[in-house]
């Protein structure tokens, strides 16, 4: 099988080869240039859930913040990570110790669920079966498992308020954290009166954590120096002009405000000086027909939402009213220079509002014209999907490395499947074997041979137990030393993969991967087989 084949999306195939430019970012190859439209790589496909024809899509929307904006959780995350230790220790008085304390950003994954009340981290199945636990980072026994979360007759929803989900990367330095205090609060009960009230210190935790992205802690710093905190994608300007030029309205949403915004949106889109530095202008506002800002999503998304959308005074990020979008003359002494200039073609800029507004923005006919683009299942793609009927595309960086190792790992992946297949046989002839001992007239030569038979079974019922256990864990530590694959739980899909599969209709590594595409491409999902078409159908 070719490599490239893998998303069933079926282009055609040859080696795509990304080039570096000398400051080792890499140099767009986009579908519509000359060199375009050659295979992609499989870490940079889309895949498909759901079909969708582009050629029915009027405006393409984006979210910012880990979609346009890749940040890289080394430094990115880090930067929360100090931020919240700082807070808890100088702002809510825990132990100055925590100061010492260092981040490992690559311990917690997205789709980990938190559970506040027992201290406890937990990978499940799509059933909401818990798969991996651990509380702190000690990894909970199978009887430790059972006892907490095994009832099958009350059935655990896993929601807030006794669990918290991570289902976006910024929430991977609480995460750690909150593992790090739930064992410092286990290994010393008597150094806070707090002891094992691990509700209360995660909700600390998370105080502590959004206080850091409302004042500054975080966003000065990126603003300041954008490169160490983003990655840099040169493909992202050529992917919305093609969009733009196909027809096309393009459209920013963002929980983020104005001022952030722009640096990050300049740094994204803008020009970059002979020595690396960034021009600060609003040249990159012609790439969107509107820009909302601080939009609060999800709430964004309601219908009923009635938030007052204000226009954005891009010099001076000065908010005015509006009438539903429209600018409304300022009663008593205006000040002209405040009335915005309504240029043709020029972007729209906002704040607040609801996606009506938008939609009458943009004269969007039917909700089913837009796609958006975002990294946050229930933020941007979960409400815009099932709620409002919006076409979806969730940005998943860590694909990127899961499908190159699914395609590395696949004899591994092989022998699991023989091994498997193998013990389910022997254990079968086990079966049977001890219903026939119990049957009427077997003589004593006969039982004697059974037995004998049933020792060698076994034994090679162990055996085939131990290899299959041991290149489980061999695969599992492969893809990540303590989740394992991101969007797999053992032989099901994880909670985090059914997500994906139910709400987003694509789903992605890179926002930019749209710009290997045409811009009318159709995609298409692969088929989807039930169990009993396996053994039929030949793959
Ligand atoms: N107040 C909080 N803000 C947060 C938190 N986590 C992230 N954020 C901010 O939200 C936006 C996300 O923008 P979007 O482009 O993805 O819509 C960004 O400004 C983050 O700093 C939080 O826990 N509290
Ligand atoms: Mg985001």
């Amino acid at each position: 099988m070719d490599k490239g084949l893998g998303a069933g999306i079926g282009d055609i195939i040859s080696h795509f080869q990304n080039s570096s430019c000398s400051d080792g970012v890499q140099e767009p190859c986009i579908w519509a240039s000359p060199g375009g439209a050659r295979k992609i790589d499989i870490g940079k496909q889309i895949f498909c859930n759901r079909s969708l024809n582009m050629k029915n899509i009027v405006a393409v929307g984006f979210d910012m913040d880990y979609t346009l904006a890749q940040y890289k959780p080394e430094t990115f995350e880090s930067l929360a990570y100090d931020g919240t230790v700082r807070k808890l220790v100088y702002d809510l008085g825990y132990p100055e110790e925590l100061l010492e304390w260092s981040f490992d950003w690559k311990y917690m994954v997205r789709g980990l669920v938190l559970d506040k009340k027992r201290g406890n981290i937990l990978k499940m199945d799509r059933h909401k079966y818990v798969k991996v636990a651990y509380h702190g980072f000690r990894e909970m026994s199978k009887e430790e498992k059972v006892e907490a979360y095994g009832n099958t007759l009350i059935r655990d929803a896993f929601d807030e308020p006794d669990y918290a989900l991570i289902d976006t990367l910024f929430s991977l330095a609480e995460a750690y954290l909150f593992a790090q205090l739930v064992d410092f609060m286990d290994n010393n009960p008597g150094k806070d009166s707090k002891s094992t009230d691990y509700v209360r210190m995660y909700k600390d935790v998370r105080a502590a954590v959004d206080l850091c992205h409302r004042d500054g802690t975080l966003k000065q710093m990126v603003a300041k120096d954008p490169k160490t905190y983003i990655n840099e994608d040169r493909s992202i300007v050529p992917m919305l002009k093609m969009l733009r030029e196909s027809g096309r309205s393009t459209f920013l949403v963002t929980n983020s405000l104005w001022d952030y915004t722009t640096i990050v949106m300049n740094f994204l889109c803008g020009s970059h000086t002979l020595d690396g530095g960034i021009t600060c202008n609003s040249d990159w506002l012609l790439y969107f027909d509107v820009v909302i800002t601080g939009s609060a999503k999800p709430g964004f998304f309601h219908e009923d939402n009635r938030a007052n959308l204000f226009q954005v005074e891009p010099e001076s990020g000065m908010l005015l009213n509006t009438d539903n979008g429209t600018p409304m003359p300022q009663v008593g002494d205006i000040s002209p220079g405040l009335l915005l200039k309504e240029k043709n073609g020029t972007c729209r800029i906002f704040q607040g509002g609801s996606v009506g507004h938008l939609h009458k923005l943009l004269s969007i006919e039917s909700s089913s014209q837009v796609l958006y683009v975002g990294d946050h299942i229930y933020g941007d793609i979960l409400r815009s999907k099932k709620v409002l009927g919006w076409r979806t595309m969730l940005v998943v960086p860590e694909l990127e490395r899961e499908v190159e190792l699914l395609w590395e790992l696949r004899d591994l992946r092989k022998k699991l499947h023989l091994l498997r297949n193998e013990r389910d046989l022997i254990e079968d002839q086990i079966h049977h074997l001890k219903w026939s001992l119990k049957s009427e007239g077997i003589d004593v030569d006969e039982q004697r041979k059974m037995c004998t038979r049933m020792d060698d079974l076994e034994y090679q019922r162990d055996k085939a137990r131990l290899s299959h256990q041991e290149a489980q864990r061999e695969c599992h530590q492969k893809f990540h030393k303590v989740w394992g694959q991101l969007m797999k739980t053992g032989y099901q899909n994880s909670r985090f993969a059914h997500q994906v599969e139910r709400f987003a209709c694509l789903y992605t590594s890179q926002v930019s991967n749209l710009s290997l595409y045409s811009p009318d491409k159709y995609y298409r999902p692969s088929e989807g087989f039930m169990p009993h078409e396996f053994e039929i159908i030949p793959l």
